[in-house]
């Protein structure tokens, strides 16, 4: 008779990759039982991701990483260049975007060892690795998933949740019954990191050469990557040897200096799933979708998800929310990430033109457009990329009267706390919902019953001074640079804020019992029937208070 371990959890997370550790991140944050495991004993040391942008960042300080946990290194352009019509695109990424550098690289094994360092910090998430997951079966309270360690021990997880952050070879992709659609690239690449290269570009370039499309690009630390777009009739084999591998660097670097980090040959995809979740089991990062990496979002649109999914899962489990609410995770995730994949695949189709003619074609057309001022300020400063803003989902539609977007994260400036110290805005917005008034403490546009509810509940209430009024008591921070009051919303405007940083619903301050009453109603009105009571003691609250 074989001994059979059993373990309960809120979350289960399958999948130890980025993706799954800042799932991870994000509901240790919350205060959520979490169980995260992997079948790999340990972390990969492969750098396969190598860009994240503002986004991105954002959300890595919402799971709890600072600016110096992991080396970057900011990208000021992406540059395109054609052997025919020389360069015929730029993309600016210089600056900031809601605190954040526009484009950064980075090394994928620096962000995994940041991310579980966080992870083991966290009270409420345990970690398992070299398990696997072999079934995985929903049931009406719940999933209960079998797991094997590499010793052939079998563990019974039973969780509330299970979160497949699994890859692109998913297990619970299949155990949902989802298909991966899309298209796999007839094309292989080889790709090449280096370490220690003597003098490094500054910038991303594309070289769109049909005759060998090469991407190139800097990383943090003295690395560089270029990837190759293998020729008809040229192996794996073939191209990993290290004398294709001198032989395709020499317009670089001289064979002394060559330091071969990694070599390997790829296959791009473009594939997304039709749902990102089946009942109490959802979909993220890989598992979800995957894309080409000509725009550097395919671990971006990874985090995203878990940003998007964490807090509902949290909500859920605390019986804040209704389960319910879970569906808008596929309806505010799926097209963006679908949107990307889309813009990944048209910057493919520049990259790697068919033939000479096509190519002449595509770039001298490139070029045309960005003759054309308008266009050219669309086209250099990222008109294209596809904002991360909701059509539908958690969030009272409309517009509130303000600059404010409803359903598009609010943006992020800099604010000074009592103590004098600057931080960015999100720091004062904490980890769950918040009401935040700008030039207006939203407190006290609240009847006392209603400000209770939201308080016990853990919910922050947010003054958002204009910089130079007078500025004191708890909750209040003065915007040193007037992005988020004057210019996200004027004096005398309230917001609700979700945990992702997503406006659900803004309005003049004084209809603020209005608003709150409009983001419980969203949330399924658990006032007077929580989702789960029993629940509740699962949440505890892991933010330290700034004002
Ligand atoms: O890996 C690639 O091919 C491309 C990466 C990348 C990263 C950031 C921005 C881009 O436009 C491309």
């Amino acid at each position: 008779m074989t001994n059979l371990t059993e373990i309960e959890t809120a979350v289960l997370v399958v999948g130890y990759g980025p993706v799954g550790a800042a799932v991870a991140c994000l509901l240790g944050r919350y205060g959520i039982e979490t169980i995260i495991i992997d079948k790999a004993e340990a972390m990969s040391l492969q750098p396969r991701a190598i860009a994240l942008d503002n986004e991105a960042l954002r959300i890595l300080q919402m799971a709890g990483l600072s600016d110096d946990s992991f080396p970057r290194l900011a990208i000021p352009y992406v540059k395109m260049h054609s052997p025919f019509v020389g360069q015929f695109g730029q993309v600016n990424t210089a600056g900031a975007i809601d605190g954040h550098p526009k484009l950064v690289t980075f090394a994928q094994p620096d962000l995994e060892a940041a991310l579980r360092k966080r992870v083991d910090t966290l009270a409420t998430v345990r970690v398992l690795t070299g398990c696997e997951a072999t079934a995985i079966t929903e049931t009406e309270d719940g999933v209960v998933t079998m797991v094997r360690d590499g010793q052939g021990r079998a563990t019974r997880i039973r969780s509330a949740y299970l979160v497949g952050a699994d890859g692109a070879t998913s297990f619970v992709r299949g155990v949902i019954g989802q298909n991966f659609t899309g298209q796999t690239y007839a094309e292989d690449w080889l790709i090449v990191d280096a370490l220690d290269v003597p003098s490094p570009i500054d910038h991303i370039e594309f070289i769109c050469d049909p005759r060998r499309p090469t991407p190139h690009m800097p990383a943090p630390v003295g690395r560089e990557r270029w990837e190759f777009m293998l020729r008809p009739g040229e192996t794996r084999e073939m191209m990993e040897s290290d004398a294709r591998v001198a032989e395709l660097l020499r317009p670089w670097l001289r064979p002394d200096e060559l330091k071969i980090e990694r070599r390997a040959v790829y296959r791009f995809h473009a594939r997304c799933c039709e749902a990102f979740a089946r009942g109490r089991i959802v979909l993220a990062g890989d598992a979800a979708h995957i894309t080409p990496p000509f725009v550097g979002q395919g671990l971006v649109a990874g985090l995203r998800d878990a940003a998007n999914l964490s807090w509902k899962l949290a909500a859920i489990v605390k019986g804040e929310a209704l389960p319910q609410i879970l569906t808008s995770y596929d309806t505010e995730r799926r097209p963006h990430a679908r949107a990307m994949i889309g813009l990944a695949k048209f910057m493919g189709g520049l990259v790697m033109p068919r033939s000479a003619l096509q190519a002449i074609a595509a770039h001298g057309l490139m070029r045309g457009l960005r003759g054309v001022p308008m266009l050219r300020r669309f086209l250099d400063e990222l008109g294209v990329k596809p904002q991360n803003r909701f059509r539908d989902g958690l969030f009272v539609k409309g517009r509130g009267g303000g600059l404010l977007v409803r359903g598009a994260q609010i943006p992020q400036g800099w604010v000074r706390l009592q103590t004098g110290a600057l931080v960015r805005s999100d720091e004062a917005l904490g980890s769950s919902f918040c009401l935040v008034g700008f030039g207006v403490d939203p407190g006290t546009m609240l009847p006392p019953d209603l400000r209770r509810l939201w308080s016990a509940r853990g919910y922050g209430l947010v003054h958002f001074c204009h910089a130079g009024r007078p500025c004191a008591g708890p909750g209040t921070f003065e915007d040193v640079d007037g992005t988020l009051t004057p210019k996200a919303a004027p004096i005398g405007w309230a917001a609700i804020v979700r945990p992702d940083r997503v406006v659900l619903v803004d309005g003049p301050a004084n209809t603020a019992a209005e608003l709150v009453d409009a983001a419980l109603n969203l949330l399924g009105d658990t006032r007077t029937h929580p989702a789960r009571p029993e629940d509740a003691a699962v949440s505890g609250r892991g933010d330290v208070a700034l004002a």
